[in-house]
């Protein structure tokens, strides 16, 4: 059988243009990590396991369980607290500023959220971003080569906030963000059966594969080109997919370690040079896979592809959109609406100063004693429309202090 992933196009990225970000939260604490790993998406290891060839399969990475990756439990966590996720989002920014590894960090998070099925309803057999990747089953599957990378670049993060109760999801790392681009992901589900049946009948063309993939996960065309402009991040490798060149002038010297091919030339940078340099096939260097080819073959594809190779404001808005959307497929959060993370200082508003706040709960006077008061104010010529000429309070203080000095004086002899 051919594999079919030269028929495909395979994870994107999605940015999100709002200024919070939602994050998925562990499965909820009654769910035991044996049966979370044992029956979790059954047969979708990937989004791309369709399209991986019987001999791709065997050469699936090798994931020992001393690495530890799903094979601890890790602590049950209700709730992420805020202050844990602001900062663990710093570490994060911090270890892409210093490694350079945004594209596999985006490729893992698409991967993991890659197993969404829109017509499977129950939670979590539906897949989607919960963080199932980090899971032997699902990391040494061959669609899955090298993301075990990704895995160790995150751990030391996760297990910093791994701290009782306030523990991080592995979704929510899956699902990180760094600056403007959101990288938060979700996709089709592709199972073992998808796999047989494919088999038999062949490989479906590009344009099939691709609906065949996102429609699953409810997104249409549009979703699908602007998704596919993910591949302006990164390199193929090919002892990992089986696809692109060892090394080309654009990535011999890295940044990061050399090697692969590149859908761009300014691989690290996320723009729309993606749609360009399909559009213009004018460098041998630059990766092409027939899944990207298609975008300017497809006639409801190209309308979007042509706009963003124009277009790049259009482009964003539309990526972010589709990501924000992909990334939100097959997740569940805890609390149900989310944690966003709002990054504009809050102003203080000065609090209006009400005294009866600060009183310590004194009773209501007794009408009895209100009528009391009443009588004595206007005993001194007071009344309700017509003020003391004189200042009563103070002359009742001012007869006070004149008799305790009296009782103290008087109390000498
Ligand atoms: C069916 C559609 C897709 C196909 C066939 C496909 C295929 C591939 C292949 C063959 C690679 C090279 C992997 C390697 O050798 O390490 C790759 C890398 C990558 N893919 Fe996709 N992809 C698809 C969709 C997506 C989507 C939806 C995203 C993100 C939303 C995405 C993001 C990436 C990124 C960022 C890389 C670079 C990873 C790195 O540099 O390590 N892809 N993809």
């Amino acid at each position: 059988m051919t594999s079919s992933l030269g028929n495909t196009a395979s994870s994107r990225i999605s940015a999100s243009s709002s200024p919070g970000v939602r994050l998925s939260l562990h499965p909820p604490s009654s769910f035991s990590l044996l049966s979370f790993s044992s029956s979790f998406k059954p047969f979708a290891f990937s989004p791309l396991s369709s399209h991986f060839s019987p001999h791709q399969r065997r050469s699936a990475v090798h994931v020992s369980s001393s690495r530890g990756f799903g094979t601890v439990a890790s602590p049950k966590c209700a709730a992420s607290n805020p202050d844990q996720l602001k900062s663990a989002r710093e570490d994060l920014k911090r270890l892409l500023n210093s490694q350079f590894c945004h594209p596999i960090l985006v490729r893992l998070g698409w991967h993991d959220a890659g197993t969404y099925n829109k017509n499977i309803e129950e939670w979590p057999q539906r897949g989607g971003a919960n963080g199932s990747l980090r899971f032997e089953v699902e990391l040494k599957h061959a669609a899955n080569a090298g993301l075990v990378n990704a895995l160790s670049l995150i751990q030391p993060i996760k297990d910093k906030y791994s701290d009782h109760n306030l523990g991080i999801a592995y979704a929510s790392f899956f699902r990180h963000r760094y600056q403007c681009i959101r990288l938060c992901l979700c996709l089709e589900t592709t199972n073992l059966i998808a796999f047989l049946c494919c088999s038999d009948a062949g490989p479906p063309s590009p344009a099939d594969h691709l609906r065949e993939v996102f429609y699953r996960m409810g997104l249409n065309d549009k979703e699908i080109v602007a998704l596919s402009g993910a591949h302006t991040l990164g390199r193929s490798r090919p002892e990992r997919s089986g696809w692109g060149k060892p090394e080309t002038k654009y990535t011999k010297d890295g940044p990061g370690t050399p090697g692969g091919q590149s859908w761009t030339v300014q691989w690290l940078k996320f723009d729309n040079s993606y749609f360009k340099d399909i559009k213009a096939k004018r460098d041998e260097d630059l990766l092409v896979l027939p899944t990207d080819a298609v975008l300017f073959e497809d006639s409801s594809f190209k309308v979007y592809a042509e706009k963003y190779a124009e277009d790049q404001e259009t482009f964003f808005k539309d990526y972010a959109e589709a990501h924000a959307k992909l990334s939100n497929l097959g997740a569940k959060f805890d609390p149900p609406e989310g944690i966003v993370l709002d990054d504009t200082p809050v102003q203080a508003v000065p609090e209006k100063f009400v005294a009866a706040k600060y009183s310590t709960g004194k009773r209501e006077l007794s009408d009895s004693m209100k009528q009391k008061i009443r009588a004595e104010y206007e005993s001194f010529g007071g009344g309700p429309d017509k003020p003391l000429p004189t200042n009563y309070f103070l002359n009742i203080i001012i007869i006070i202090g004149v008799l305790a000095i009296l009782t103290s004086l008087l109390g000498n002899y």
